[in-house]
């Protein structure tokens, strides 16, 4: 459950990027974010995984409060939530294998536990075969790819995704939604932040629109649309 109150975030330029958001996000629900470019998406979603605190308000992500969690907390609270980002973020001297077992190697994982849960993930991504190659080599899809491997490989209860298609072509595009499908049926709740009209009204799901810091729309089954 992931609950928002009255949150309201300025940066120390003086922009406000959230400006009183309200919303509820219950146990798997897959949630699109949409809004024009500089309307908070990034804010609203960095928040949740506590890159960027609030100034004022409440996030309680899985019953943690995240404006009282301490720095040093912040490690743990990662561990429930998956994170994928638009230009993926891998360590490039890594290979596939490596790059999803670093998330279980810093918590100190049995090799055994971590050979099995790294294997079955890149199962299910579709990359068991290509697990020695180099980031590098793979194709802009490929390497999504692995990062969503290395956002479940923990098994969270969340995965937030900021514009995770935003660097793919259209097909490959569609592959990824199918893998974030895939993670959503298994109980996962999604939080993705995105521009791209055609998947958001065709693979429906909630629609949460944030303009100007707000929220000024939220439909279930809802249509990629805002007034500015
Ligand atoms: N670190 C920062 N410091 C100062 N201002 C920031 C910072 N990050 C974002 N902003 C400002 O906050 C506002 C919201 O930015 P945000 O990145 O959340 O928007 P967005 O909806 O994700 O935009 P886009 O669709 O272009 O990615 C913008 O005016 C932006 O310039």
């Amino acid at each position: 459950m992931i609950v928002m109150k009255n949150v309201y975030k300025k940066y120390p330029n003086g922009v406000v990027a959230a400006n009183g958001i309200n919303v509820e996000i219950d146990p798997g629900e897959f949630v699109y974010v949409v809004g024009p470019s500089g309307a908070g998406k990034s804010t609203f979603i960095k928040m949740m995984y506590r890159e960027e605190t609030s100034t004022s308000g409440e996030i309680i992500i899985n019953g943690v409060n995240l404006a009282t969690l301490r720095n040093s907390r912040v490690p743990f609270l990662r561990r429930q939530i998956g994170v994928v980002f638009q230009d993926f973020k891998l360590l490039p001297k890594l290979n596939v294998y490596e790059n999803v077992a670093f998330a279980l190697e810093v918590i100190e994982e049995s090799p055994k536990t971590i050979r099995k849960k790294v294997n079955d993930v890149l199962a299910l991504v579709g990359l068991a075969q290509k697990s020695r190659m180099f980031p590098d080599e793979l194709s802009g899809g490929e390497q999504q790819r692995v990062s969503i491997a290395r956002s479940i490989v923990n098994s969270p209860k969340v995965v937030i995704a900021d514009e995770p298609t935003g660097n793919l072509d259209p097909d490959t595009s569609w592959e990824i939604m199918r893998i974030f499908e895939q993670i959503n049926a298994r109980g996962t709740t999604i939080v993705m932040a995105t521009h791209n009209r055609e998947i958001v009204n065709t693979m429906r799901h909630r629609v949460i629109v944030v303009e100007g810091g707000l929220i000024t729309r939220d439909e279930y089954e809802g249509e990629y649309s805002y007034e500015s």
